[in-house]
């Protein structure tokens, strides 16, 4: 993506204001160079004896100050309309940008995609922003004024304004040249960046942990040479672009020297006047100096060409395919017809998965660690399309129903609880927005969160902080269970959902919510075995595939995975355990087991 494409993405309107504001910054600049103009005219009379009238000196005074003042009436409206253009468009792209990311795959966005995001949206667009608001105008003058004056040392006399110009083309290409390692070391250095954010995140995130084990040192050391490999690879950035942009600005003097040495040869030779070999000399100071200027930005917008490019992946990122109209259904139950799915090619989480989860039961899903659990669960919900076969519910594809039919119909409870910085009641009422008091009141009751709400300084009104930071976990989790209560799917999908809540608001929760009978189809990852012996359906996955499926008391009887994973559970040794009474059997499966 080119900076254009950002100029064609953002509003039109705000795009014509940048490109006013650009047009005026060549004005302005033009006026720049009348004062010179008028300066040489002068300079013209006084050498040609011509003293003798003030009328002429008055008219070239007017000219010189009229040329400052539209110069400072043009910059003065260049930079309002391109400071407030840009920061306008910049403010569109940022939302189109968060719109699109906003149509991603849910599954893409992963808890290291989102810190990458994150940094992308607030530092590199941020450059970007720089760009249209201040680099832009400096970049025009830049150029502009330096073609200004060297039409006027060529008008002034061609000799003197080649030899001014003759070492132009030279210092352009050392420049050019060096382009291709300052954009590979602009890209090593933004990645430093990342590096140093990524390591400096995980740091911070798992510092209770890395004191627990006293790795604390092991992960400072790997943030230290994170943060010394961005200084060095910073050095080095800045090292080439000094070093090139110093032998641009050396080769560019060198004209100068070249124009002090024409111009003194034809002056002496009397080919010049000494009035135009002075104007050439002051015409230098304005040609020079804006040209490196032009260099040393133009190395600035390589580097932020790399900021665009890395903000053009995230653009290039295809959202899922909407159908432009979306099917309809009534039907709850959800049927995986011969789905294969992988993250990465050629490596399948799913493996070629037929099954059918009925509507107004519950399925549980067992397995060991990395069976695709997770995965099945996030398909359920089209957090990802299949690579191959189709994810129907009530018979219609979830292509065909698009992402918002299918979020209607889903709740969903995940293993990472997401609360906002906002207060207990507008948290669960995110679950339907409409509800009423008492249907959050209602909610709360079943998540088992009613008692301790109300112990909070302002109840419901009690603001939770960011990602509910004055809430435990167990707490927090309870507070995701009520807001998917509220919403009251048909289709209920629960990753590990009652995880960290305590055996009996793990139960209370099962009795009112995932029972039998329910009426919603529910599917739910199970934590302890000892919650789902009385599902309808358990799935027991192995390698991306459904491995066994049945009633627990048939899994069991059958001696396959799922009675080697209740033994594991119920530490019983010595051959199929029997099914617990009712909920009185605590015993946790680990999943890794
Ligand atoms: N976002 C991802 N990108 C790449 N690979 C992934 C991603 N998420 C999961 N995987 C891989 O897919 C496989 C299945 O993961 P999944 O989370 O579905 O398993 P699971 O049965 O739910 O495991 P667990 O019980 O440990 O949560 C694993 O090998 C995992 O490494």
């Amino acid at each position: 993506m080119l900076f254009a494409d950002i100029l064609r993405l953002g509003e039109r309107k705000h795009a014509k204001t940048i490109r006013a504001g650009a047009g005026l910054m060549v004005l302005e600049t033009l006026c720049a160079a009348v004062p010179y103009v008028a300066l040489y005219g002068a300079l013209d009379l006084v050498l040609a004896g011509r003293t003798d009238r003030v009328g002429p000196f008055l008219a070239l005074a007017g000219v010189a100050v009229t040329g400052l003042l539209a110069q400072y009436l043009f910059g003065l409206y260049a930079a309002r309309l391109s400071i407030t253009g840009g920061y306008a468009l910049m403010a569109g792209f940022r939302v189109s940008l968060a719109e699109h990311i906003s149509r991603l795959p849910l599954g893409v966005l992963t808890r290291s995609r989102v810190g990458q995001l994150n940094a992308l949206i607030s530092d590199n667009v941020r450059m970007i922003e720089d760009m249209f608001t201040h680099v832009l105008g400096e970049m025009t003058a830049a150029v502009v004024l330096p073609a200004c004056v060297a039409v006027l040392l060529l008008v002034v006399d061609w000799r003197m304004g080649l030899a001014a110009i003759a070492t132009v083309p030279v210092a352009w290409a050392v420049l050019l040249l060096s382009r291709r390692r300052f954009a590979r070391l602009s890209a090593q250095r933004l990645a430093g960046h990342d590096d140093v954010a990524a390591a400096l995140l995980e740091y911070i995130d798992g510092m209770p942990v890395l004191r627990s084990c006293g790795a604390e040192g092991d992960k400072f050391r790997t943030l230290s040479e994170a943060m010394h490999g961005f200084r060095r690879i910073s050095s080095r950035l800045e090292a080439w672009g000094g070093a090139s942009v110093v032998g641009f600005a050396v080769i560019l003097e060198l004209g100068f020297a070249a124009l002090l040495a024409a111009g003194t040869y034809l002056v002496l030779g009397g080919e010049v006047e000494r009035a135009a070999f002075l104007m050439a000399m002051v015409l230098a100071q304005k040609f020079y100096a804006p040209m490196t200027r032009a260099g040393m930005l133009m190395a600035e917008g390589d580097y932020l060409g790399r900021a665009v490019d890395k903000v053009k992946a995230v653009m290039d990122l295809a959202p899922l395919p909407e159908p432009a109209q979306p099917a309809r259904t009534e039907g709850t139950d959800v049927t995986f017809d011969a789905v294969t799915f992988g993250y990465d090619p050629g490596r399948s989480v799913l493996d070629d998965v037929s099954v059918t989860i009925p509507a107004g039961k519950v399925t549980a899903l067992v397995g060991p660690s990395g069976a695709g659990k997770t995965t099945l669960v996030h398909l359920t919900a089209r957090f990802h399309d299949p690579d191959a076969g189709a994810v129907r519910l009530g018979g219609v594809d979830l292509c065909d129903l698009g992402s918002e039919q299918v979020m209607a119909k889903v709740a969903m409870v995940l293993q990472d609880v997401h609360l906002f910085d906002d207060t207990v009641a507008a948290n669960i009422r995110l679950g339907r927005p409409e509800a009423t008091d008492a249907e959050v009141r209602r909610a709360a009751e079943v998540a088992q969160c009613h008692d301790f709400i109300t112990a909070l300084p302002q109840g419901y009104d009690t603001r939770i902080g960011e990602d509910g930071a004055r809430l435990s976990g167990g707490q927090k989790q309870r507070l995701s269970i009520a807001r998917a209560l509220l919403k009251d799917a048909p289709v209920l999908l629960l990753d590990e959902g009652t995880a960290s809540v305590d055996v009996e608001t793990e139960l209370a929760f099962h009795r009112a919510f995932a029972r039998p009978g329910a009426g919603k189809t529910v599917v739910m990852i199970a934590h302890r075995l000892s919650s789902i012996v009385h599902a309808d359906q358990i799935l027991v996955m192995d390698g991306g595939r459904i491995v066994e499926r049945g009633s627990h008391a048939g899994l069991l009887a059958a001696g396959g995975l799922y009675a080697d994973l209740w033994r594991a559970a119920t530490c019983d040794q010595d051959g199929p355990a029997e099914e617990p009474a009712g909920a009185s059997a605590p015993a946790a499966i680990d999943r890794g087991a």
